[in-house]
Formats: C-alpha cells, sequence, structure tokens
C-alpha cells in the first residue's frame, strides 16, 4: 500500500514534441496471465504492462501455484496448469486497485473446486461487485458479500457452475469476461449479449488459445469441455495511456508526437474518433496485426478543437477516457456535453463529480448530470486539485497544464503506478514540465 502524499507539480504551457511508446495494455495484460495460467503448456508475454494493477493479477495466479517467471522489463513465461491445475492459495487474494482483477477473477474462482476470498482497497472495496456476483449465483456460484454487494468476495468452490444466458443491463467487458470465463468451467453453454460493443480482449485472447468463442450478432458463447494451448502475446502499448497524450498534443500549440506500436482494436478507439469529431489532427501510421490484435503507430499535431455531443455510442468504446477528454473539451471552443455514462460515477473515483470539481477549480465551467457533463471550453487558471486517488484523473490535470495559466499541483497521485509508471518520465522526456514530491 501506499502513501496519499504523492503529488504532481506541473508548470503551465510549453508543447509535445518527439516519440515514445506508452505503457503495455492493461487489459491485455490481466487476461495474458489469467489465460496463460489455465492454459496447457508455457506462454510468453512481451511488452507486458508492469504496473501495480497487472501485478495484483500475476501475484494471484501465483498465489494458486503457477510458476509465473519475469524476465527483462515487460516479458513473462507463464507456466500453464490447465483449467483444472489452479491450487487453493495460502490466504486472501488481495486486488489492490483493481476491477479487472476482481470481477475477471471472480467469474474463474467460481469454477475450482477450493475456496478464495477476493480482497481489494479501499476504492475497490466500495465498487460495485453485484453485476458479477448476482449472474454467477445464476449459475450455481456461491458467493458471500458485503450486505452492499461489494468486496471482501468469498468464493465457495466445488459448487458445479452450470451454462446460462445473460442479457447484460450494463455495457460491461468486465461482466461480459467474468461469465466466459465461468462458462469455462460450466456444464454446456454460456451466452451473454452486450446492449452496446465493449472490449473484445477476452474473446480474441481465448481464440489465441485455441479456445471456441462463437459470436452470434451482439451475442457471444462459450462452451465448457476444451482447453486452452499456451501461445506467445506480444501486449501493444495502451490506447488508455496514451490518451493523455493524445490530448496533450491535441491542445498545445507547436506539438508534433508519434506514440509507437498502440492498440487500435475497434472496441477501444472512441477516444480518437470523439477527438477527430472535435477538430484533432490524429494520423494511424504503418496499421498492423499483432497476435490478433490491432495496431497502429499515432501522429498527433495540435489543432484547434471544438465542442461536441459526444455520441452515445462511442461511451463504452472510450470508457477509461473520458477524464482526459473533459480535458480536451475545457481547451476546446464552445460547449461539449457528455450523455449515457453513468458508469464513470463506479469507477476507481466517481470520475464525473471529481473532474468537475478540478475543473472548476481550475475555472472553467462545468456542470455535472447524473450520467455525463456540459463544459463550455474556456480559460485554464491554475491552482490545487485532488486526483482523489485515481491514476486517470491524476494524469489528467497533468495534461491540463500545458493550457493553464500558471501551476497545477495535484494531490493523491500514487496510483498512477496502477496503470503507467512511467507516465512521469515519458511525460517529461516528451516536454511537460512536470515534478513529483512525496
Ligand atoms: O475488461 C476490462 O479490461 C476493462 C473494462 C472496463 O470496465 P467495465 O467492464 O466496468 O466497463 C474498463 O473501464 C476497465 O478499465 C477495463
Ligand atoms: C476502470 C479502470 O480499471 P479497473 O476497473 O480495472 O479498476 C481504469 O483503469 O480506468
Amino acid at each position: 500500500m501506499h502513501s496519499k502524499q504523492v503529488q504532481f507539480h506541473v508548470q503551465p504551457g510549453g508543447c509535445l514534441k518527439g516519440e515514445g511508446r506508452v505503457a503495455g495494455d492493461k487489459s491485455i495484460s490481466h487476461r495474458s496471465v489469467m489465460l496463460g495460467s489455465i492454459a496447457e503448456g508455457v506462454t510468453h508475454v512481451k511488452g507486458w504492462l508492469e504496473a501495480e494493477d497487472a501485478l495484483s493479477t500475476l501475484a494471484a495466479f501465483q498465489a494458486m501455484g503457477v510458476k509465473i517467471e519475469r524476465g527483462g522489463p515487460g516479458e513473462l513465461t507463464v507456466h500453464g496448469v490447465g483449467l483444472h491445475g489452479l491450487k487453493a492459495p495460502a490466504g486472501e487474494l488481495y486486488l489492490g486497485n483493481s476491477g479487472t482483477s476482481m470481477r475477471l477473477l471472480s467469474g474463474l474462482l467460481s469454477g475450482q473446486p477450493f475456496d478464495t476470498v477476493l480482497t481489494g482497497d479501499e476504492s475497490l472495496s466500495r465498487r460495485p461487485m453485484k453485476r458479477v456476483t448476482a449472474p454467477l449465483r445464476d449459475m450455481g456460484a456461491v458467493i458471500e458479500t458485503t450486505e452492499a454487494g461489494t468486496a471482501p468476495l468469498r468464493i465457495k468452490g466445488g459448487h458445479q457452475l452450470k451454462g446460462m444466458h445473460y442479457d447484460m443491463p450494463v455495457a460491461s467487458a468486465q461482466v461480459k469476461s467474468c461469465l466466459l470465463l465461468a462458462g469455462l468451467y460450466a456444464e454446456g453453454e454460456t451466452s451473454v449479449t452486450e446492449p452496446a460493443p465493449t472490449r473484445d480482449h477476452t474473446e480474441r485472447m481465448l481464440q489465441g488459445f485455441g479456445y471456441e468463442v462463437r459470436r452470434d450478432g451482439d451475442k457471444i458463447s462459450v462452451r465448457s469441455g476444451g482447453k486452452l494451448t499456451a501461445c506467445d502475446i506480444d501486449v501493444p502499448a495502451d490506447i488508455s495511456s496514451a490518451a493523455f497524450f493524445l490530448v496533450g498534443a491535441s491542445i498545445a500549440e507547436g506539438s508534433d508526437i508519434t506514440l509507437q506500436h498502440v492498440g487500435i482494436n475497434p472496441t477501444r478507439t472512441g477516444v480518437i474518433d470523439i477527438l477527430k469529431l472535435m477538430g484533432a489532427d490524429i494520423e494511424l501510421l504503418n496499421p498492423r496485426t499483432v497476435g490478433g490484435e490491432p495496431v497502429a503507430d499515432l501522429r498527433v499535431r495540435s489543432a484547434k478543437l471544438k465542442g461536441i455531443a459526444i455520441p452515445e455510442e462511442l461511451v463504452p468504446l472510450a470508457i477509461d477516457e473520458f477524464p482526459v477528454l473533459f480535458v480536451a473539451a475545457a481547451c476546446a471552443e464552445g460547449q461539449t456535453v457528455l450523455t449515457g455514462a453513468e458508469e464513470l460515477r463506479v469507477k476507481e473515483s466517481d470520475r464525473i463529480q471529481v473532474m468537475a470539481d478540478g475543473l472548476v477549480a481550475l475555472g472553467i465551467d462545468a456542470k455535472p448530470t447524473p450520467d455525463g457533463m456540459v463544459i463550455q471550453g474556456g480559460r485554464l487558471g491554475s491552482g490545487r486539485v485532488n486526483s482523489r486517488g485515481d491514476h486517470r484523473i491524476a494524469m489528467s490535470f497533468s495534461i491540463a497544464a500545458l493550457r493553464a495559466s500558471g501551476t497545477i499541483d495535484i494531490d493523491d497521485c500514487a496510483n498512477v503506478n496502477t496503470s503507467f509508471p512511467t507516465f512521469v518520465s515519458l511525460a517529461k522526456n516528451l516536454g511537460l514540465n512536470i515534478s513529483v514530491t512525496e
């Protein structure tokens, strides 16, 4: 656990120039450890995200008897134990700040013969888990939670799951993935329909491991009885981490950057679509497919942004990028309106309220609504904002300094290490005048 005392201090102005590679994709990194662990054979991973969230998943599988070796930067060797080879851990599985770890593991562990207890930090212990425990119980899982339906999750092993169809009420890749992983252990077929497309890394990676996944329109299904065969995984750079620099280079006059090897899976590129609708200048160079995932280098040059009404169908495709998109909106000419994004209220923080508070503190007219925000583009001032321990908010306000009139000081930034530990050094290399105190 780490201190809340980490502060970022960012001097105003400047622009971003040069090339760089942001940290590995967090969603794909989690899944590489999970699927590699339950595969047969040895899986080699490169480009893996060495950050606290992914390390929580890694530690959980090590605690369940999987041998995972860490090589050079971003390299993992996962000695798979097969679908039925996990062992009872000696203690609780502590998953830190990571919603993805907890929700995906709840599905995978409901099908095991042993008990597990999943715990997390203060933020993760507040986040809603009924969205996974309710359908898992319908499949026959036995899980105890707090009265509020939150962690710790006490999962009782040894209950045979039964496949079922689930019509997901929220567009959530974590819920979808949880149920597909439970489906590997459930009798017959398990299927889900999603109300809107969400990231499909689980489906792609299961197929990469030779496991059949069917998609029929918005319905995705798996059957138990198959096996996963080890494979090599090349994790692209995370578009959610790239997003800070896509916005930074767009809003800071004179910027011209290229971000290498960024994952551009169409279920993740909402941020590019939204920024382009706002007038951003983003080019996709050298598009290619790496290990079943599309990748490109992204060149971004500064542009005059304008406010827009964000199309609701893009919301799940940019769900983690709204904190920094709100900064883009604050720097755009005119009004930006976001609706249909109530999910933002149950992330690591209430990202609607916390971002509105910070923007208002910096002099921007930002009005939170139950499911989004209305932002008038304006002049960013200076001052002190609190990230409330939310990594994406700390990084978003750092980027805002490129257009601020004075220094921005940001409190409670330690959790940047959950997704993007190299943020400060890369930001400095590209031209952001940022320093850290502890
Ligand atoms: O499946 C995943 O890897 C993720 C899904 C999203 O959550 P939801 O499924 O809650 O939308 C996203 O916010 C999270 O950062 C990662
Ligand atoms: C919501 C996020 O992650 P998680 O749900 O895994 O905590 C995020 O990284 O923005």
